[in-house]
């Protein structure tokens, strides 16, 4: 049985724990013996058809919403928030500041979906479940992927506070072998060996600057590479001091695995991280990083990124940058 819930002031309707657990549905996961267990494309099909059945319309917008920067998903008209506790298949959140909701509505008047929460792979999950939402976006017809983190700031140029337009990654968890697509490939989703030369979407990140400044953020905004880690500990000084000189210019432990499953099944990619801290890359320093400081840059920081994700969303969809 389900029930939808009237959400105060927003107009939308919220579907949490309790209220539909009953709804049957049947896991036909598969386990490899050689593996281990795989999420199969039918098992993501019954994802798929619960959430058809709980929203009226189809997204084609995707929104990632990283440490702090659940608040974006307030930019969505008429929300519909269904708890991922309810929806067959998925994982769950564990990390403060990741409610672990998807909610569905209207930015820019266009149908989107955003992750009130994300997984990472120090929660405990492997790359390939972190990025089993990615897939069911694909699936309910998700086109143009805007991820979102929060990470530390390794280029010394950048002040907490600024955002950085991810224009490459460095993937040191696949250096070491950990890959998301890691396991039988399924064509339907994309081929065995995908490329990641363009994962970026150069276009939008071109318009990202011009709506940058056009909303007075301009001085505030750079490009560069962002790299991850598997956590959760934060970085020692020495890996740090090792990132720079790989040519990172902010670390997170996040998004990499993400990009990779969205390109792989052709999604069309956008990402920018809030620079929240500082790395601390000198010994004498005391100061010490903490994911409270992180969460509150992100709240600091919510009123003018909901400006520029809203307004840089309309004018990628006038302009039918990336669609494909
Ligand atoms: O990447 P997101 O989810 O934004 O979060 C970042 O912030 C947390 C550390 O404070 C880590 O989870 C790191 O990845
Ligand atoms: N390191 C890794 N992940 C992070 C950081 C950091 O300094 N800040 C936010 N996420």
């Amino acid at each position: 049985m389900s029930t939808l819930k009237f959400m105060n002031g927003h107009g939308g309707a919220k579907i949490t724990n309790g209220t539909i657990n009953g709804d049957a549905h049947v896991h036909k996961d598969v386990f490899h013996p050689e593996i281990g267990h795989r999420y199969t494309y039918e098992s993501l099909q019954e994802t798929v058809e619960f959430l058809r059945s709980k929203v009226p319309y189809l997204p084609e917008v995707g929104v990632i919403c990283g440490s702090g920067l659940g608040s974006l998903a307030e930019c969505l008209d008429n929300p519909i928030e269904i708890s991922y506790d309810c929806i067959p298949h998925f994982p769950r959140s564990t990390v403060k500041g990741h409610v672990g909701a998807l909610v569905f509505g209207f930015m820019s008047g266009l149908p989107t979906v955003c992750m009130k929460g994300r997984f990472h792979y120090y929660e405990g999950y492997p790359l390939w479940k972190c990025c089993m939402p990615i897939r069911i976006m694909k699936l309910l017809g998700v086109s143009h992927l805007f991820i979102t983190n929060a990470a530390g700031g390794l280029n010394p140029s950048f002040r907490v506070g600024d955002i950085m337009f991810v224009k490459d990654h460095i993937n040191l968890m696949g250096f070491a072998g950990n890959n998301p697509l890691q396991g039988p490939n399924d064509e339907r989703f994309g081929p065995r060996f995908p490329p990641m030369n363009q994962a970026y979407n150069r276009e939008i990140i071109k318009l990202a600057n011009k709506v940058a400044k056009d909303i007075g953020l301009g001085d505030r905004v750079h490009e560069g590479v962002y790299t991850c880690l598997g956590g959760p500990n934060f970085e020692t000084v020495a890996e740090l001091r090792m990132l720079q000189m790989l040519g990172a210019d902010a670390v997170g432990m996040s998004t990499v695995h993400e990009v990779i499953t969205a390109n792989h099944c052709d999604m069309t990619v956008f990402v920018f991280s809030l620079i929240t801290n500082e790395c601390i890359v000198e010994y004498e320093s005391l100061a010490k990083p903490s994911h409270e400081e992180v969460i509150d840059v992100g709240t600091q920081r919510e009123n003018s990124l909901k400006q520029f994700v809203k307004e840089l969303l309309k004018q990628i969809f006038e302009n039918r940058i990336g669609t494909k």
